[in-house]
């Protein structure tokens, strides 16, 4: 666990970078550092490595404080990945992952092996490891830059916006790999980015600071969207806040319709009297065909016969609220059909049931 306890940053002109900073970062956990530019947050990730050294206060690593630790064997703990990667110019990739178990005492077929395994993890086309940094795209040079700073199996992490300078597809899939190896390695990570949306996207815990250096709101990201501190967090999560909580709702917590899906074998006849102005459309095996139009139906024949329009889905056991509300937008009937795991329709989500499930997750979703 990393603690800041009542921590102050003051440069030599007299900024007060930090301001009485006291939080954790508990072990095992992503924490982001998330505010507006100059607001201490790389000042703050600095002292944890000691880079820079707090003008008062202490910065504790389970417990003891870093500026008692030499900062070499300090860091040798501590992976550290900055926004342009920073790599070694003149090394080949391999051997810029290699470094660091290298400079550990490991030989060169060990080091080189392992830095091959990380390359492997953080998803680097292994042809590219005999190349140099300027023969990779920003967003490779990235994920070499998270594989050198796992290199040393460190327990701790700190990436200073490293994804920031990379376009948005390729920083989604970043996003992506740190959460998946993160599953795997359990580190304490602490992350620093402006960006509101990776930081409720990655951190288990997100510390909002405002210019100044000062704490604004420390919490997980559901509380942070569904109860901001003040006004400046408020401003500061964005207008899309209310869509950006549905990312945190689970879709099981929508309720389903199933009286708006009909099997493509059924005849339109008796459908005339549907439960609503648009019908799911299901196929034998139960998957949606689309949606057809309750008035527009032909007089006879089955369902079969009429052209269904597209449908928007979503998986109900694994997706978001968010995906549900995409999946009503692009649903010509305004529902979205949810579905299992293997594609079968498990019933219809309408906006009515999206309404209800956020006011009772988040206890007044139009607050
Ligand atoms: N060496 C320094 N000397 C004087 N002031 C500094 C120094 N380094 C940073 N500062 C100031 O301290 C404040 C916090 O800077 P810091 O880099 O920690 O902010 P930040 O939140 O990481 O900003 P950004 O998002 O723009 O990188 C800023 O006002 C900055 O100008």
């Amino acid at each position: 666990m990393i603690t800041f306890d009542g921590v102050t940053k003051r440069y030599a002109d007299g900024t007060v970078a930090v301001d009485r900073l006291s939080l954790e970062a508990p072990t095992g956990e992503i924490t982001v550092f998330v505010g507006p530019s100059g607001c201490g947050k790389t000042t703050s990730l600095r002292m944890i490595n000691r880079m820079i050294d707090p003008s008062e206060g202490r910065v504790l690593l389970d417990g003891v404080d870093v500026t008692t630790i030499d900062p070499p064997a300090l860091r040798r703990g501590i992976g550290y990945v900055i926004q342009q990667a920073g790599l070694f110019p003149h090394r080949k990739i391999v051997d810029n992952v290699a470094t660091v178990p290298h400079l550990l005492g490991w030989n060169r077929k060990k080091a080189r092996d392992r830095a091959m395994e990380l390359l492997e993890r953080v998803g680097l086309d292994l042809g590219l490891a005999e190349r140099y940094p300027f023969q990779l795209s920003g967003g490779q040079q990235q994920r070499v830059g998270v594989a050198r700073a796992l290199a040393a199996d460190p327990p701790v992490l700190l990436m200073d916006e490293p994804f920031s300078a990379v376009d948005p597809v390729v920083r989604t899939s970043l996003q992506e790999e740190l959460l998946r190896l993160q599953a795997e390695l359990n580190k304490t990570i602490v992350f620093v980015t402006h960006d509101i949306d990776e930081a409720v996207k990655l951190g288990d815990r997100v510390a909002v600071l405002r210019v100044g250096g000062h704490l604004a709101q420390l919490d997980d990201p559901a509380t942070l969207l569904s109860r901001p501190a003040d006004d400046f967090v408020r401003e500061f999560l964005g207008r899309d806040r209310g869509i950006r909580r549905l990312s945190f709702v689970p879709g099981q917590e929508v309720r389903l319709r199933t009286d708006l899906t009909a099997p493509a074998s059924a005849e339109v006849a008796g459908l005339r009297a549907a439960a609503g102005p648009w019908l799911a459309v299901l196929d034998e095996d139960g998957r949606p065909l689309g949606w057809v139009k309750v008035a527009d139906l032909p007089a006879s024949g089955t369902l079969a016969d009429v052209r269904p329009a597209p449908y928007g889905t979503f998986v109900r056991g694994r997706d978001s609220l968010r995906a549900a509300l995409d999946a009503t937008l692009l649903s010509p009937s305004g529902c979205a059909i949810a579905v299992d795991d293997a594609g079968r329709a498990e019933g219809v989500v309408t906006r009515e049931a999206l309404n209800e499930a956020l006011d009772r997750v988040a206890g007044g979703a139009h607050a």
